[in-house]
């Protein structure tokens, strides 16, 4: 009956081989109506004609007959090494791959293997030791983030890919199933992909889900039927999506017509509008032209591994420790392909949990702007309850540094002014161009950073709503809004006070740091607006050089800044025009006897000045001693990476 083969007892196994390919073949061609892998597994895809159920009696035996050694192609083993690189996530189904067996021939979870030969497969791939290849690909529900990772493609004996119930971002292009040439069924259903839907006109992917993302139509201003709402969308893929108008949301039809009947002469309009608005801006604005230019980049923050942070860290060494505050340790991180990050290590809040805390992290992480420090990556990965998150590095450390600094020239009054304008322009970014709005909470010397040229940009933005801020460093209580120390509401105009206290701190120097209590240092913001002739009132180590008028101006902006009443203080876009001289500050009689003003005594007597002469003399000393370093040992570009 079967002849004897090349392998032991080969006759048999070269005729099972055969019917199992007839079996394979048949099977092929059935490949429809599925929408889960689940289905997949029961489904014809995989199904046996029911006349060869006799061959089901045979593999047990077969099995027994010979050892099992199969193995993954060596492209497919490759490129599983590396997704679980990059996806190996708590407990999820990559982080049980077992690396010492083959992903054929062991318990890989969501891995299902059949043999090389087989055009469709049978369910596992334990026959023979000739080659097995990796044909359904399940990582449901594994809690796995970011974008799908290119190398993906490489599995290209692929029949069926399910990645639902995750939160992948960003967009699914069409090129990456040109890889998977025998693919019948897809779910990426619950994720947050954004951009359009990929075609996927190949006859065979006849069963692919799409559901519940953030695919989208007319720029994102409305979402295809069966995706996720707006407001998910734009709290987690950093698309920034406009928000639709309500007339929009409720007649969605008129939109259609709009776009549909006249979709020419909407381009044409908005073309002169934009052309208009530039042309204006131009000849308007050259300085917001070079420091407010704003761009939202697609998603660059990437996932970074426990070990590389450890190792551009020396281990979290001390002598790479560039700081401490409130929300942890900052640490230089020099890495291997020779760029120089920060690694900040945050205390984790223990009511923050860890999907609203990744899922904000990679909001901020798509933020993108000359004035804002850039966040680079994260790790999810710890060894204790912090949480590590990598920026760029800021090689003339923060304005805190440069005022506690012995070197008098590292902050004459032109960088203190350009300083003032660079971190009005990243604040009124993060105010008014980020969809939903950042609030800083956090204003103050030590979180505005200084790039390799001095320019300002604004650090920990986005921090505060992930948990993190904890105002506890060096006299900081100087910078929080008493407006939201007594009602507990948080704004925007919040913000625009401590951008007051740091102006006023660019103009007097570190001893605004050392002045014990609020209505001092409004008094001084009062004499120095209305003074003629402030250069009694200004930092000593400016050794009597800057601009008379450019002090006047900062000034009163600090006194319109610091208002009792939030409502009266201008907004960070308003500050932006009067500092860069694209707007007047209104008439210094309405400034200094405004009703917020005039009321500022009052208040500085109803308002119990915060114990923080004591808690600043306190820390002050083991701030300094403790956590200041030096932070230009590194060398090389912020921007390198
Ligand atoms: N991106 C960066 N590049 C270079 N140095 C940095 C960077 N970020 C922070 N630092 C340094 O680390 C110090 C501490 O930063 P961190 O933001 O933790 O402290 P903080 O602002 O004083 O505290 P808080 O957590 O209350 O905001 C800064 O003063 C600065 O010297």
């Amino acid at each position: 009956m079967f002849a004897v083969g090349p392998i032991g007892g080969g006759g048999t196994f070269q005729r099972f081989l055969n019917l199992s390919s007839r079996v394979a073949t048949v099977a092929g061609k059935n490949c429809h109506g599925f929408s889960r892998l689940v289905a997949v597994r029961s489904s014809k895809c995989d199904r046996m004609p029911e006349r060869s159920w006799h061959l089901l009696l045979v593999i047990p035996v077969l099995l027994s007959l010979y050892e099992a050694a199969v193995s993954a192609t060596p492209q497919e083993a490759a490129v599983l090494a590396q997704l679980k690189d990059i996806w190996s996530i708590g407990d999820n189904k990559v982080n049980r791959w077992n690396e010492s067996v083959d992903a054929c021939n062991g318990p890989w979870p969501g891995i299902t293997c059949g043999l090389k030969d087989a055009i469709t497969v049978p369910k596992k791939c334990l026959i023979s030791n000739t080659s097995c290849k990796v044909t359904h690909l399940d990582l449901s529900n594994s809690s796995l983030t970011g974008e799908i990772p290119f190398i993906l493609g490489g599995l290209s004996n692929l029949l069926s890919l399910d990645l639902h119930g995750n939160q992948l971002v960003g967009e699914v292009a069409t090129q990456l199933f040109y890889g998977f040439p025998h693919l019948c069924h897809v779910d990426f259903s619950y994720n947050y992909f954004n951009d359009t839907i990929p075609k996927l006109n190949r006859a065979k992917i006849e069963d692919s889900n799409w559901e519940h993302n953030c695919f989208s139509e007319y720029g994102g201003c409305r979402l295809l039927p069966n995706m996720r709402p707006l407001c998910e969308c734009q709290n987690m893929t950093a698309l920034l999506l406009p928000k639709c108008p309500s007339w929009v949301r409720k007649n969605p039809i008129v939109l259609y017509v709009l776009v549909g009947v006249c979709p020419f002469s909407v381009i044409l309009c908005s073309f002169l509008v934009v052309m208009f608005c530039f042309l204006r801006r131009q000849r308007k604005n050259p300085i917001i032209r070079r420091t407010c230019s704003s761009k939202i980049q697609s998603v660059e923050c990437r996932p970074f591994t426990y070990q590389e942070l450890e190792e551009a860290t020396n281990n979290f060494h001390d002598n790479r420790l560039l700081g401490c505050g409130g929300s942890g340790s900052v640490y230089q991180g020099r890495f291997a392909n020779g760029s120089c990050m920060v690694v900040k290590q945050l205390v984790k809040a223990a009511d923050y949990g860890d999907t609203d805390f990744w899922k904000e992290v990679l909001t901020i992480g798509a933020i993108h702007h000359p004035n804002v420090v850039r966040l680079r990556g994260y790790c999810k990965e710890s060894r204790g309850l912090e949480r590590l998150l990598v920026y760029d590095y800021m090689p003339n450390g923060s304005v805190l540094d440069a005022l506690l600094s012995n070197d008098v020239h590292l902050l004459p009054w032109s960088r203190r002014y350009s300083i003032a304008l660079a971190t009005a322009c990243g604040l009124e970014y993060l105010h008014e161009h980020c969809s939903p709005r950042i609030i800083h909470k956090g204003v103050k010397p030590s979180n505005i950073l200084l790039d390799r040229n001095f320019t300002a940009r604004v650090g920990d933005f986005g921090l505060a709503k992930i948990g993190c801020s904890e105002q506890t460093h060096i006299g900081p209580q100087v910078f929080v809004d008493p407006d939201y120390v007594l009602t507990g509401r948080l704004t925007d105009k919040s913000d625009v006070f401590s951008f007051g206290m740091f102006l006023l701190v660019l103009i007097k120097g570190r001893q605004v740091l050392e002045t014990p209590g609020k209505a001092q240092l409004f008094s001084r913001i009062q004499v120095l607006a209305k003074a003629d002739d402030p250069s009694d009132f200004v930092d000593p180590r400016l050794r009597g050089v800057f601009d008379k008028t450019q002090i006047t101006l900062c000034a009163q902006i600090a006194l319109l800044c610091t208002r009792i009443l939030p409502d009266l203080r201008p907004t960070m876009g308003e500050i932006r025009r009067i500092l860069d001289g694209t707007a007047n500050i209104p008439l210094t009689t309405s400034l200094i006897n405004s009703p917020g003003s005039s009321s500022r005594g009052s208040f500085a007597s109803e308002c119990p000045t915060p114990s923080i002469g004591s808690c600043y003399g306190h820390r002050a000393g083991s701030f300094i001693s403790d956590c200041y370093m030096s932070s230009s040992i590194c060398h090389g570009g912020s921007d390198s990476v």
